[in-house]
């Protein structure tokens, strides 16, 4: 099983992921960008805005993406691994390219492999806004409410056009509630 939690930032996917790592204690838990040792270097790069070309930022994600697949995921195909982030976010945050020619760049980083389960947590305009409010941004959060739900449709869209197995739910509920409907998707219910 590749399991991967999506949702643009502040939407709860790391409160979700710890309570899921308590539960999943056979997993295998890992991220994107930054979940192998080249990877942190270029999760480094990409997050510090170190590079001048917006074509190089999106190539050190892809490149994280291609070495994460093949040294986490497809190494341990035959075990449960839950991914902070993939492809999904790859495609939707590098919104100044077409979607399909992401979707296209993406499949070649991943070799085709493809989520077996996404779970989507999907906030609102008035959510979004108030947990931005909460927090100290960094760059890309600071790009503002719009692009953010602009990058959330985008992960919607991505995910339909993959037809990747998923689970679309509102951030808004309680964490206890979320927890329950992940649990009820990930045991087929
Ligand atoms: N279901 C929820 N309802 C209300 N607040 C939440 C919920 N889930 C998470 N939060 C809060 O929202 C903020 C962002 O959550 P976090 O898990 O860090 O999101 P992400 O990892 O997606 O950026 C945190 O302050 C967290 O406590
Ligand atoms: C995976 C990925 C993430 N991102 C963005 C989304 C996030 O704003 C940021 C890092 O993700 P994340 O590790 O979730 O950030 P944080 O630790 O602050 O919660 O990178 C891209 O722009 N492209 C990508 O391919």
């Amino acid at each position: 099983m590749y399991i991967v939690i999506e949702g643009i930032d502040t939407a709860g996917k790391s409160t979700q992921l710890a309570l899921l790592q308590e539960k999943y204690k056979e997993a295998i838990f890992t991220k994107e960008p930054g979940g192998t040792p080249i990877g942190s270097k270029l999760r480094t790069m990409a997050l510090n805005g170190e590079a001048n070309s917006n074509i190089a930022e999106m190539f050190l994600f892809l490149a994280d993406r291609a070495e994460h697949i093949e040294e986490v995921v497809v190494k341990n195909k035959e075990k449960v691994v839950i991914s902070d982030r993939s492809m999904i976010s790859g495609i939707a945050y590098a919104s100044l390219f077409e979607l399909d020619k992401m979707i296209e760049l993406n499949l070649l980083a991943t070799n085709n492999t493809l989520p077996t389960h996404a779970i989507l947590l999907e906030l609102s305009p008035s959510e979004l806004k108030h947990r931005l409010s909460q927090k100290q941004n960094d760059a890309i959060e600071l790009r503002g409410i719009n692009y953010l739900l602009n990058i959330q449709n985008r992960m919607k869209e991505t995910i339909k056009k993959l037809g990747i197995n998923h689970k679309f739910i509102d951030a808004s509920l309680s964490i206890e509630e979320i927890e329950k409907q992940i649990e009820e998707f990930l045991n087929g219910k």
